[in-house]
């Protein structure tokens, strides 16, 4: 299987990552050759870990071999699959698919890890809707257990049963949804999110204290706010932002502090401060 990633950010890096565990042959590409640097770390990194608990086949170098870096979209031509997961802005995706459309070589499967962004709308720009699905993984890639799949209004089901089967080997479990704004992880999760930011701004605890009654209380491994600095305010404020436009519903209204923390900068994890501060 020839397996594509298309960004190397915290989720493309992942995805390459355990798509290389399973043997695959990776082709992974971002825009420039620092962020691909970025991911080889990140994966390096990961690998690591993963090897002194012995939880690799192989040593990480041989897995990371199996890892082509390019900045070149041609290299997707003899893809069986290709995963994206750049920027979440459905423009920005249109754009990319309207282009590896022509490329990759016919039959070839396109999915993308949107975490809210219509299948179908991205399945059309493809010009290829009947291979084109939703993969959605969960952060972090490497530990978490979930694929949920997402069928756009034309996805055929030889595409889905080739992506849950990849998903298995992969050492994931596949679970399947329809086409509805935000699919079922992140109309769940995200609102939950988003009112944890709004009870820091009405003052309604301490961020600690919503975290920590949010963790100890319902025994979730982190606190939404943690959460959110882990996916990435930027990613959360796009998120909320598909909900409130395709479901059209107030309830969905961003926070208004997030889209202020967004603006300021300030996008968690990745940027060294969100709701907390990171080195
Ligand atoms: C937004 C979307 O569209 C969808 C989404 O993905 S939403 C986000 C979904 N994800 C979650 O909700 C994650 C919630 N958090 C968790 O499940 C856990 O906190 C976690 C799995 C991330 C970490 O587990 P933890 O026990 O809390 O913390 P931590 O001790 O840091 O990690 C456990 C081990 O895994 C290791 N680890 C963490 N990340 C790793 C990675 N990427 N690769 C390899 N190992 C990793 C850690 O080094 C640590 O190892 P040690 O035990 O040797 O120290
Ligand atoms: N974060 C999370 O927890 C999860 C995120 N997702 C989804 O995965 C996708 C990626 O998210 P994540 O990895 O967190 O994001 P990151 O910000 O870590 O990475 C995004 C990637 O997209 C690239 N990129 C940014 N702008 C553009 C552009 N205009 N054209 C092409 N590439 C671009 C970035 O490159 P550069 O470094 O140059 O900006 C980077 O490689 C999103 O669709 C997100 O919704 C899905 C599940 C969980």
């Amino acid at each position: 299987m020839k397996f594509g990633v298309i960004g190397a950010g915290q989720m493309g890096a992942g995805i390459a990552q355990v798509a290389a565990q399973a043997g695959f042959t990776v082709v992974l590409r971002d825009v420039e050759e620092r962020f691909l640097e970025r991911g080889r770390a990140t994966i390096q990194k990961s690998l690591g870990k993963l090897h002194e608990k012995g939880k690799l086949d192989a040593t990480p170098q041989a897995v990371l071999d199996r890892v082509h870096f390019t900045t070149r979209l041609e290299d997707f031509a003899e893809c069986d699959l290709t995963v994206e997961a750049i920027v979440e802005n459905e423009a920005v995706k249109q754009e990319l698919f309207g282009g590896l459309g022509r490329i990759v070589k016919t039959g070839g499967i396109l999915a993308s890890n949107t975490s809210s962004i219509p299948i179908t709308s991205l399945a059309t720009a493809s010009g290829r809707p009947e291979q084109f699905i939703g993969m959605h993984f969960m952060n972090p890639v490497p530990l978490m257990q979930l694929v949920e799949v997402i069928r756009g209004y034309r996805t055929s089901d030889e595409t889905a049963r080739l992506v849950e089967e990849t998903a298995r080997m992969m050492g994931k479990t596949p679970l399947s949804c329809n086409d509805f704004p935000g699919f079922v992880s992140n109309r769940i999760l995200m609102p939950m999110i988003n009112e944890a930011i709004q009870c820091v701004m009405e003052g309604v605890a301490e961020k600690e204290a919503i975290d920590g009654i949010m963790k100890m209380g319902m025994n979730h491994p982190m606190g939404p706010l943690t959460l959110a600095d882990f996916i990435g305010l930027d990613t959360c404020l796009a998120i909320m932002e598909v909900l409130h436009q395709g479901l059209g519903d107030d309830k969905y209204r961003p926070s208004p502090l997030l889209r202020k923390m967004v603006q300021a900068g300030l996008l968690g994890r990745k940027s060294g401060r969100g709701f907390y501060e990171y080195q």
